[in-house]
């Protein structure tokens, strides 16, 4: 399945333990792609650990860095690259990203593996939100104006709704839904039952899920997959 058709992505995350037995359930859960990723410490080391661990499991693997100092690109079916739309500093719009493209001298893979995504932060307490010092109080309608700017203006081909670590506002997502034409909606925060997948899923073309897997275990994650697969 192509990264454009997947409706769930289970993000976990480089500086959390899974237990035993957790990636085993976690990859028969249906979801259609592992996302490794956090903002806060993590490194190549912990990185290369999660890769090892779910390897061997077929789904697709995503690498999405919250900087150049750690990526990981082999043994990756794909790299998300972040840009915030309502961050306050240039830097996490373009110039983590500049420094990245100099790091690796034109070795990067742009048409085979890299996929930008805009992101909109929306939880002003999630370590991504204080991280970017995102502005985080918006009107549904500048949502959908950044998602518009993201979608028709920059062209990323993902507009990413993020309210990281608490459920977000249907309206705002409804709001960002119907401003999207050409993008895949991403939405991910505080998913942790059917009902809140089904929500979200309504509007998003693809919900993340992430702390629910560490907090409430892989059979909380595989009623989210039922509810929008
Ligand atoms: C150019 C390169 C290689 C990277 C760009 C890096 C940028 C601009 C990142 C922007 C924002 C960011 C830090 C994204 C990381 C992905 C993300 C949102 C992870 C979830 O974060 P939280 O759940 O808030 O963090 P913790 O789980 O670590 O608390
Ligand atoms: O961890 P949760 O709250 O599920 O959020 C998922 C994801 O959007 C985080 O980047
Ligand atoms: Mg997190």
């Amino acid at each position: 399945m192509k990264w454009k058709d997947w409706v769930h992505v289970t993000k976990l995350d480089p500086d959390k333990q899974l237990k035993a037995g957790d990636i085993e359930a976690i990859a028969s859960s249906g979801t259609d792609a592992l996302m490794l990723s956090g903002t806060l410490n993590v490194t190549q080391e912990n990185l290369s650990a999660l890769l090892k661990e779910v390897k061997a499991y077929n789904l697709p693997l995503v690498m999405e860095p919250a900087g150049p100092e750690a990526v990981l690109m082999q043994g990756i079916d794909y790299v998300f690259v972040p840009s915030v739309m309502n961050t306050t500093e240039v830097t996490w719009i373009v110039g983590k990203h500049k420094v990245w493209v100099q790091m690796h001298k034109g070795k990067i893979p742009w048409e085979d593996a890299i996929v930008p995504e805009a992101y909109i932060v929306l939880n002003p307490n999630s370590s991504v939100g204080r991280v970017t010092k995102a502005v985080c109080d918006l009107k549904p309608e500048e949502v959908a104006a950044y998602t518009s700017v993201a979608d028709h203006y920059f062209h990323f081909p993902i507009v990413y709704i993020e309210y990281s670590g608490t459920f977000g506002d249907p309206v705002v997502v409804k709001a960002a839904s119907e401003a999207v034409d050409r993008a895949v909606l991403y939405y991910g925060g505080g998913i942790n039952s059917a009902e809140k997948a089904a929500q979200m899923g309504k509007y998003a073309d693809t919900i993340v899920v992430g702390n629910a897997v560490y907090d409430q275990g892989p059979a909380v994650l595989k009623a989210t997959v039922d509810a929008v697969q």
